[in-house]
């Protein structure tokens, strides 16, 4: 087995992976590095488990809009039993198999910078190996979650979204220390699943408060609809639990304190650089790795390190991940063959424009480009319309006291959007139409000759260019 590779990926989350699978169509060779389960953190602890887990909850909700529909109580056995399917039993020869057949070279280990394009690898039976790559190293290592110096809660060993996404049983009384995506689904996912008391201790004055604020109200409505306390303006000063695993208790700047069965972390991340040999190139041992527009580690002379994904900090997100891979893939095998490499193709211009998200709670969050404040202060001339998506036949069709709401911010110097939001039941499916129309900048007179289809939701880009005077 050779140790020498045109690319050596450290991370197989489904960035390395993609970035893996580029530079090899691109005729190079490479050798992916992975000491946990390839798939990342998205397959196995994130975007697929909780996806599993709030499914049923979603339809529950779906059917109790329809008159005649009833659902019986959630088998809870049955919705772990199909998260345990999504997740493959955590079992990773299927993904392994898919980088084989890449094909790639897959070495289980750590890997660690051991210098300019040399990765060290520690293998779970302690032998090293050393790599090294002809033309780049690509970090994909991912983040992991990020836990607050609280006294008490390290020691309390809170759940993370590790912990949550791949529960066993659902908690009587649940407390979620943050307010924004992984709080909100997981909230929801363990209050839809039987938590009989689920607090969730918002910081600052909202849910989700990066998203347009009436996104966040319609959420916080449906959370006291469904008996999700939200406590704003507050946060944890101090954990206790004395017994492991036992009762927790959380104590407030003010007030009585919150005595749960269970606490959730959910403050953001942190990216995976500790320990990955950074200062073995002279780069600070800690925090995201800043990339260029192409994923080139702008600190690294000669241009031979790249970093895709959440290690980035561009956006945490799989899609904008393996969108970065597939164009570092591209730009690595069009530099090591003396191609050009500044074509559109080969630069990231979608995270500057925002990129799309959806939130899978009920009401589904979706958004992308800028929020109305965000446009304001990048110096936009802005103008939003809203639209009450309750009024639209599509969306009032799909059940009885529908409530959700459409955003969009647009340009008025070029009169295209600049960002599009819409929270309701069933909108996820909407986001790409709004992400066409702003990443392909397009004019709202020529949306307008974007008939949307009577009855379905979409019709709500019908209503919010009549909103703004079309
Ligand atoms: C609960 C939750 C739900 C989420 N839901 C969604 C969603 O619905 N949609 C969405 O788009 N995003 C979602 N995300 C975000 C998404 O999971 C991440 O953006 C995505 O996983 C990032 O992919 P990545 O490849 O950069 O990193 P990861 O998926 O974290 O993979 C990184 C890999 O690198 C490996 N690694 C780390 N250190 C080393 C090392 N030294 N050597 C070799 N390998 C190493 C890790 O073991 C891991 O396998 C969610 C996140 C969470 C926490
Ligand atoms: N459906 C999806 O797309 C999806 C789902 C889950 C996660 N994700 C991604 O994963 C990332 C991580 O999610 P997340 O919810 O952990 O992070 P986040 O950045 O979305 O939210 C973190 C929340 O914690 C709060 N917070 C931060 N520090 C705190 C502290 N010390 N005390 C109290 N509150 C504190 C913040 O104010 C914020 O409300 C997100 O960036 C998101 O993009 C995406």
């Amino acid at each position: 087995m050779g140790d020498e590779f045109d690319v050596i990926v450290v991370g197989a989350g489904p960035a390395g992976e993609n970035v893996a699978d580029r530079v090899v169509r691109g005729g190079l060779t490479a050798a992916v590095v992975e000491p946990r389960l390839a798939g990342g953190e998205c397959s196995y602890w994130a975007c697929v488990p909780s996806k599993a887990l709030l499914r049923p909850v979603d339809l529950v909700a779906e059917a109790g809009r329809v008159p005649g529909l009833s659902m019986g109580p959630v088998d809870v056995g049955a919705v772990l039993a199909r998260r345990d399917e999504a997740v493959s039993h955590y079992d990773d020869a299927g993904q392994v198999r898919w980088v084989e057949g890449v094909p790639a070279e897959f070495v289980r280990g750590r890997g660690r910078l051991d210098g300019a394009r040399r990765v060290r690898v520690s293998a779970p039976d302690g032998s090293e190996r050393v790599l090294t790559a002809r033309h780049a190293v690509v970090l994909a290592t991912g983040s992991t979650a990020a836990v607050p110096p609280v006294p008490g809660l390290r020691e309390a060993a809170p759940w993370t979204s590790h912990e949550v996404t791949a529960a066993t049983s659902v908690p009587e009384r649940l407390t979620v220390i943050g307010g924004g995506v992984v709080a909100c689904e997981m909230a929801q996912a363990m209050h839809g699943l039987g938590a009989r008391q689920t607090t969730v201790l918002v910081r600052g004055d909202r849910l989700l408060d990066r998203m347009e604020p009436f996104a966040s109200e319609l959420l916080a409505e449906s959370f006291a609809d469904a008996g999700i306390e939200v406590r704003t303006h507050t946060e944890a000063v101090r954990v206790e639990r004395p017994e492991p695993g036992g009762k927790v208790t959380v104590h407030l700047p003010d007030g009585p304190p919150i005595e749960s069965d269970e606490l959730l972390v959910a403050t953001g991340r942190v990216p995976a650089t500790i320990g990955i040999g950074l200062e073995t190139i002279g780069l600070p041992g800690k925090g995201t790795v800043e990339v260029d527009d192409s994923m080139r580690a702008t600190a690294v002379e000669d241009g031979w390190l790249y970093a895709v994904g959440d290690v980035n900090g561009r956006a945490l997100l799989t899609h904008m991940g393996k969108y970065q891979a597939r164009l570092c893939g591209d730009v690595i095998a069009a530099r090591a063959k003396g191609e050009r490499d500044d074509l559109p193709s080969l630069r990231d211009t979608a995270d500057a424009y925002g990129p799309p998200q959806v939130v899978f709670t009920d009401p589904q969050i979706c958004a992308v480009g800028r929020t109305e404040a965000a446009a304001r202060a990048a110096g936009f001339q802005v103008r939003a319309v809203e639209y009450d998506l309750g009024s639209v036949t599509g969306a009032y069709l799909l059940g009885d006291g529908y409530r959700g709401r459409a955003k969009m911010v647009v340009d008025e110097e070029r009169r295209v959007p600049l960002g599009v939001t819409f929270a309701g039941p069933g909108v996820a499916e909407l986001l790409h139409s709004a992400t066409i129309a702003v990443t392909g900048e397009v004019p709202l007179d020529r949306l307008w000759h974007a008939v949307p289809a009577f009855p379905t939701v979409s019709e709500v880009w019908l209503r919010l260019l009549e909103a703004y005077g079309l």
